[in-house]
């Protein structure tokens, strides 16, 4: 049997026209759906398998990505949002109603990311957003409750779909963040 990863991904990645203008993210509430509007296209966009990134029921991992914070608007409902973690370094703002996270916001202005939202490109409603690149914190989905025997088959699958597997985030990012982190400290 596959592995089921997400429901985005398991049937192959759908690539993105790499001109997506944006559009709108919608909560998954019968009515009175929770509305956030995106310009443009997303950035960074990832399968991430820790535990704190909003999944859909079933999955083993979050399909998440970046967008410019001044890129995002709540259009409708926010009334229904709340952060689901003040304390973490992302606070995700999730549908009180449904509990689909909206978007996730750094406010520390010091941390490598700030600026940048995290949100569910599946929760857009229209197609052709960038696909996801690479899965991130592989390992976390241990504290989900899958098996240490079953990690073998999650990486292959993963390879196999065209996801390279990191037990953090991709190189790219984690240089990204050292390079901030070094240049804090030489301040
Ligand atoms: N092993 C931990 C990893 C959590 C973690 O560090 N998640 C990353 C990727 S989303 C992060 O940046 N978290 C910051 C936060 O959740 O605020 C878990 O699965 O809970
Ligand atoms: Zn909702
Ligand atoms: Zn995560």
């Amino acid at each position: 049997m596959t592995v089921a990863l997400h429901p985005s991904i398991d049937n192959g990645l759908k690539q993105g026209t790499g001109h997506f203008a944006g559009g709108t993210l919608a909560c998954k509430c019968k009515d009175h759906q929770v509305k956030v509007g995106i310009k443009g296209d997303v950035a960074h966009n990832h399968a991430c398998g820790c535990t704190k990134c909003w999944k859909p029921q079933g999955a083993t991992f979050s399909v998440v990505a970046v967008v410019p914070r001044q890129n995002l608007t709540v259009l409708e409902n926010g009334d229904k949002l709340q952060i689901v973690d003040a304390s973490a370094v992302i606070q995700r703002h999730a549908c009180k109603a449904c509990g689909t996270h909206m978007f996730g916001r750094i406010e520390n202005k010091n941390h490598p990311f700030y600026g940048l939202d995290f949100i569910h490109p599946e929760l857009f409603q229209e197609q052709g957003s960038q696909a996801p690149q690479f899965a991130a914190f592989v390992s976390s989905v241990i504290e989900s409750g899958v098996k240490p025997e079953q990690m073998a088959g999650i990486r292959s699958r993963l390879k196999e779909i065209g996801l390279e597997p990191y037990d953090c985030l991709s190189p790219a990012l984690m240089d990204a963040i050292a390079t901030h982190v070094a240049k804090a400290k030489a301040a």
